[in-house]
């Protein structure tokens, strides 16, 4: 039988991931082009650059899992703030303000904070808020996958971009910051776009884009028996 010529990987690749919607998009864009398990871990998220984020994500995982692992970070970065990432847009503030209040008080603040908690406090109407201020809505969903595979490796990162603006929500609200992001060239926002249409131009399938051309051009094969 005609061996892949490839590098033999003990299993199948982990997806990790703790968000239900995430694997939800992963699933239904990768197919069976890349075999893959969920599990879902909600890792600790170091601040930083998204690719920074997203490559310490996968080391901590496949230290976990002990093999293969792909995992993602998302964020929606906002132009008239500069194109900063919303959690680094926060950690300004917070810092600005820790530093008056260290002075003051001698308090210490430390947070974890991203778009998700963003949206968890202030939610859709906030984040709108947020550019009130300014006549630049536009703005860009940026999706990072990491690949690793195993402890010790260093993880390979695939990037994908998606401009587009921000908007009062429209569409369902069953995923994050779905209903206030439409994209550009498109009268709806993601929320309300048909998912197969989404899963065509969003941040995430354009990143997984390079990560199934990176399998295809790397050849892995995939030991499935455990038992050996
Ligand atoms: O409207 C959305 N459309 C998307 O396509 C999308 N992708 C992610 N998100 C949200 O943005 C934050 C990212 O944080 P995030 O990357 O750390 O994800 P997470 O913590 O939920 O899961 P994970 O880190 O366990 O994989 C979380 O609030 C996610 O719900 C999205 N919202
Ligand atoms: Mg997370």
């Amino acid at each position: 039988m005609a061996m892949a010529g490839g590098l033999l990987v003990s299993r199948p690749v982990t997806f990790v991931t703790g968000n239900a919607k995430k694997l939800e998009e992963v699933r239904a864009i990768l197919g069976i082009s890349i075999p893959f398990q969920p599990l879902k871990l909600d890792l600790p998220e170091l601040q930083g650059e998204p690719e920074d984020i997203s490559k310490e994500k996968a080391r901590l995982a496949a230290t976990q899992v002990n093999g293969p692992v792909l995992v993602e970070d998302t964020c929606l970065c906002f132009n008239a703030l500069k194109g900063l990432p919303v959690v680094d847009i926060f950690n300004l503030l917070l810092k600005q303000f820790t530093a008056a209040l260290d002075c003051i008080f001698h308090f210490e603040f430390s947070s974890t904070a991203t778009i998700k908690w963003f949206l968890q406090k202030i939610g859709h109407e906030g984040l709108n808020n947020l550019l009130m201020a300014y006549e630049d809505k536009s703005a860009y969903a940026l999706c990072a996958f990491s690949f690793a595979l195993g402890p010790n490796t260093e993880p390979i990162t695939f990037m994908g971009k998606t401009s587009g603006k921000i908007v009062p929500p429209r569409g369902p609200n069953d995923f994050g910051w779905d209903p206030i992001f439409q994209p550009d060239g498109y009268e709806q926002t993601y929320a309300e776009m048909p998912k197969e249409e989404k899963n065509k131009i969003s941040h995430r399938s354009r990143a997984l884009a390079l990560v199934k051309s990176h399998f295809a051009a790397a050849e892995y094969t995939f030991q499935t028996d455990t038992s050996t």
